[in-house]
């Protein structure tokens, strides 16, 4: 396994994004300063955007919006994957762009046909053969569904190579005009993040990392809660996508959440006194606290997400790579279990059972 990353060009801090929103919103909420407290209580610092402040100030077009979307994805999308198949920390010899078998490019902010990986095969010398699987539409899930797909894909052919690439820019989704509070909160927790996974079948021929142990992923389990369209999504229309977001994710968790992971783990002869690591996307501060509650976690297991969600904020399905990464520096003991997991619009859960190996 190898990760790499483009942090987007322009960093904010949340000082600067809650005036930016103070600004905004101040006409549409009397209580402005009141809402405003979500900017400090989400215990995020800073986040990164593909545009600088400037250009959130005026109202761009669908049109301007996602052409920005895809200039943008391409040149950090390039960066990501270059950053994976070179990154010494977890390759001894660097990927050949020739060697990845399958690209699985995973997207919900932005709208290209062809799709980005195409686009970024013309730049960088992969075979012509790699096969392109792009996934649009699975939000903060989509990282834990491409290390999922990913792991399936290397179980059919144990000698693959498999990029999992995640690109972001939840940002160029902004709607000045969208005076809801979804989207006040979407705006205190939303950010731009761009991810690279390089995930190896068990016979694939990959120079051996110089960690003790990196994570393997065991199984995966997917699922789709009935009738829950409405807690996540985009609705699409003609300025863009707005979006859909409920308040009451945080209780969906608590009471959905707990019980699949449960059945997940014992289908596999685990519980959760057997799971000492837990990767989970960070979707904001009360989303963390759900999980910790619903699965009886110690406080610890989500200080990676924690610090993940404090300096770069939500990127949706990149996040959960961020938070891998930051794992996989760590050194755990070979034999420990984890899950990674993340939720998305459907509405839907991954989850990956992962073992540390040597
Ligand atoms: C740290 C937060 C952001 C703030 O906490 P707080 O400061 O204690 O504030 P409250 O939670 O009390 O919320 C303040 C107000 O906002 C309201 N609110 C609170 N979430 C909501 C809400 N989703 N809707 C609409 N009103 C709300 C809430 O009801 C309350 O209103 P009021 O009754 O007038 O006091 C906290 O609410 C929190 O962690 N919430 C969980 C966030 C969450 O669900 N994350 C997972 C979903 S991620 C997701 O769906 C991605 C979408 C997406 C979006 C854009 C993209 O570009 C890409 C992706």
């Amino acid at each position: 396994m190898s990760t790499g990353f483009c942090i987007p060009p322009y960093e904010l801090k949340q000082s600067d994004t809650a005036q930016f929103a103070k600004d905004l919103f101040a006409e549409s909420f009397r209580d402005i300063n009141r809402l405003l407290t979500v900017f400090e209580n989400g215990q995020i610092e800073t986040r990164h955007f593909a545009k600088g402040m400037d250009w959130f100030q005026e109202d761009h077009t669908f049109e301007e919006k996602n052409n920005a979307f895809i200039e943008s994805a391409i040149e950090l999308g390039i960066k990501a994957v270059e950053n994976c198949l070179t990154n010494s920390a977890y390759l001894s010899d660097n990927i050949p762009y020739e060697e990845i078998d399958t690209i699985f490019y995973i997207s919900t902010s932005g709208l290209a046909t062809p799709s980005i990986e195409a686009r970024i095969m013309n730049e960088l010398p992969f075979s012509p053969h790699t096969k392109r699987i792009p996934i649009w539409g699975l939000g903060c899930a989509g990282g834990a569904s491409g290390v999922s797909r990913a792991h399936e894909y290397c179980l059919a052919f144990p000698k693959a190579k498999v990029l999992v690439l995640s690109i972001e820019l939840c940002s160029l989704t902004f709607q000045r005009n969208d005076r809801s509070k979804s989207n006040l909160i979407g705006t205190s927790l939303f950010a731009d993040g761009v991810a690279a996974a390089l995930i190896a079948g068990d016979e694939a021929d990959i120079s051996a990392s110089q960690l003790d142990t990196l994570p393997s992923t065991l199984h995966t389990q997917s699922t789709l809660m009935p009738d829950s369209k409405d807690v996540m999504g985009w609705d699409i229309r003609n300025n863009g996508l707005y979006v859909i977001f409920s308040k009451d994710i945080p209780t969906i968790i608590d009471s959905w959440l707990g019980n699949q992971v449960q059945t997940f783990l014992a289908s596999h002869g685990l519980t959760t006194q057997d799971l000492r690591h837990f990767v989970v996307h960070p979707g904001g501060k009360k989303v963390l606290e759900a999980y910790l509650s619903t699965l009886s976690l110690e406080s610890s297991m989500i200080d990676h997400s924690l610090h993940v969600l404090k300096h770069h904020g939500n990127m949706s399905s990149a996040t959960v790579l961020y938070v891998l990464d930051r794992f996989m520096k760590e050194k755990i003991p070979s034999g420990e279990y984890g899950v990674l997991t993340a939720l998305g619009p459907g509405f839907s859960s991954e989850l990956v059972l992962l073992q540390w190996r040597e």
